[in-house]
């Protein structure tokens, strides 16, 4: 499919209760081309009123789609997985239209958040409850699990279907409903992805998905409604916070992946040339805009050198153009704004004393792009150690013994992934154990796997996605006691 037929192909209007309709006034909203800066289409820009016609949808259905035989909720998540799998390449052109990495990242993002799909079809049918008895033997004791009800889950640009289907796909398989808005910034695969559903067979009023310009003014009313049940969001820990607060007035259940700040640990002892593999992966997967992202390197002093001469070498290889150019390796940033932060980001490092040793100028003209950058030397005071880059920038610091590099590690508010490179097992253990973080990845660069809990702690959130805890956020557990 080529670019011009993809957007003529995909739907504009907004998924709501299981209809393709105009937005309150008929009122739309621009998504842009990151490569060029230029509007690529109009999509239909949701209003409050909208947003509680999807919600009067998501309860009508609820009880029928949470009665429905978990084997049925099940084929309806397999259909749209193999419906998603054969369209893999028009969602992966979508996403880098609207997106802008480069289209092998695309493709890696349909593969793995198809595969969500699959797992939680598969998931729908092995849910368990429990029967006992009292231990003073006055009763007995049965808990089953029910689906927590109508849920609003609000996704982020970065993945922009993978971070849906990893909700999407679990709240399917629980029984839930769902409301999804998307980032005002990648809409479009999103509503592609409703049609997916909708051509699978979800009944009408189990999802909707509604694209807005006002957030907050979408969402707030609907997290004060007493009907919905459950918020489900992926964005910035700030956006995050301040939803949590809302939603904790409300009772709401909540999973909340937000921010990271990822360290990433080379030792003395690592094989070096894997570690440089596997910062390649961790940095700059997805064009480093990824909360896994290795954020900063700290590497022992001994070896400092060897690793950032052979990771410059090979960071410098990464070829900065449009997503959509087949020799592109690393597309642009998101937007304006993205590309000022990694500027700004830079900037502070070297003033305060980093040595660039790759990169660290944006191209003129237009577009939003940053080159693939490297920083050795980075002082404890610059902002990019303790700050979410989200560009494709190494930060490199040196540490002298194992109780630094933990300590390193640990100084941030954040607590998503980490990331080590040891040849020593004992080492291994003792720091993935030290480390204050909700997933480490041991002579791994890619940790996220759609089988494991993928979730942060601190101020990286709240609650797990993926693997077999990911449905249980969907769940609410009922006791029924018996004589
Ligand atoms: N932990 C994870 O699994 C994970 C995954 C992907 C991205 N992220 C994080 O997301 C961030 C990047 O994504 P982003 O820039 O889209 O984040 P963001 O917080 O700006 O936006 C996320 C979503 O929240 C919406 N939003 C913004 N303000 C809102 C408001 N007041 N009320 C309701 N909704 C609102 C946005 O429209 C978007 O849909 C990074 O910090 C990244 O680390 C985390
Ligand atoms: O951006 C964060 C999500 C990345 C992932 O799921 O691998």
């Amino acid at each position: 499919m080529d670019t011009s037929e993809t957007l003529r192909t995909v739907p504009t209007d907004l998924f709501l209760g299981g209809e393709w309709v105009a937005a309150e006034n008929n009122a739309t909203f621009p998504v842009h081309d990151p490569a060029t800066g230029e509007i690529l289409t109009e999509v239909a820009d949701a209003s409050p009123a909208d947003a509680a016609r999807a919600l009067d949808a998501a309860v009508a259905a609820g009880a029928e789609w949470a009665a429905t035989a978990p084997r049925e909720r099940g084929e309806v998540l397999r259909a749209a997985f193999e419906a998603l799998t054969a369209r893999a390449d028009d969602f992966a052109l979508l996403m880098t239209l609207e997106m802008g990495k480069a289209l092998p990242e695309s493709r890696a993002e349909v593969r793995y958040g198809a595969e969500f799909f699959r797992w939680f079809s598969e998931e729908a049918v092995r849910i368990a409850g429990r029967y006992t008895h009292s231990p003073a033997g006055s009763g007995r004791i049965v808990v089953t699990k029910q689906p927590v009800g109508p849920c609003l889950a609000i996704t982020p640009w970065n993945f922009p279907l993978a971070m849906g289907t990893r909700k999407i796909g679990p709240a399917l398989a629980a029984g839930c409903t769902m409301l999804v808005k998307p980032a005002s910034a990648t809409p479009l695969t999103m509503l592609l992805l409703a049609r997916v559903l909708e051509d699978a067979g979800l009944p009408k009023g189990v999802l909707s998905v509604l694209p807005t310009s006002r957030a907050g003014a979408v969402t707030g009313p609907l997290l004060d409604d007493p009907r919905l049940r459950k918020l489900t969001f992926t964005g910035s820990t700030s956006v995050g916070r301040a939803l949590a607060e809302k939603a904790g007035r409300a009772m709401l259940r909540t999973s909340m992946e937000l921010g990271g700040n990822a360290p990433f640990l080379v030792f003395d002892d690592a094989d070096l040339d894997a570690a440089v593999d596997g910062a390649l992966a961790a940095k700059l997967r997805n064009g480093g805009e990824a909360c896994t992202a290795a954020n900063r390197f700290h590497v022992a002093n001994s070896v400092r050198e060897e690793f950032v001469a052979k990771l410059t070498e090979k960071m410098a290889a990464y070829r900065l153009g449009p997503g959509t150019d087949p020799a592109t390796t690393l597309g642009p940033l998101i937007d304006a704004g993205q590309k000022d932060t990694v500027t700004t980001l830079v900037g502070d490092a070297v003033a305060n004393g980093a040595q660039l040793r790759l990169g660290g100028k944006a191209p003129d003209g237009p577009g939003w792009f940053y080159p693939a950058t490297v920083l050795d030397d980075v002082p404890s005071s610059a902002r990019i150690l303790t700050e979410e880059v989200f560009g494709p920038v190494a930060a490199v610091a040196g540490f002298d013994t194992e109780d630094e590099a933990i300590a390193a590690a640990n100084a941030t508010e954040y607590g998503l992934a980490a990331y080590m490179y040891t040849r020593s097992l004992d080492r291994a253990l003792r720091v993935s154990e030290a480390i204050e973080s909700g997933m480490v990845g041991v002579n791994r660069g890619v940790i996220s796997d759609v089988a494991a809990p993928f979730g942060g702690i601190k101020a990286s959130g709240i609650g797990r996605e993926g693997g077999s805890e990911g449905i249980e956020e969907y769940f609410e557990t009922k006791y029924i006691a018996f004589e």
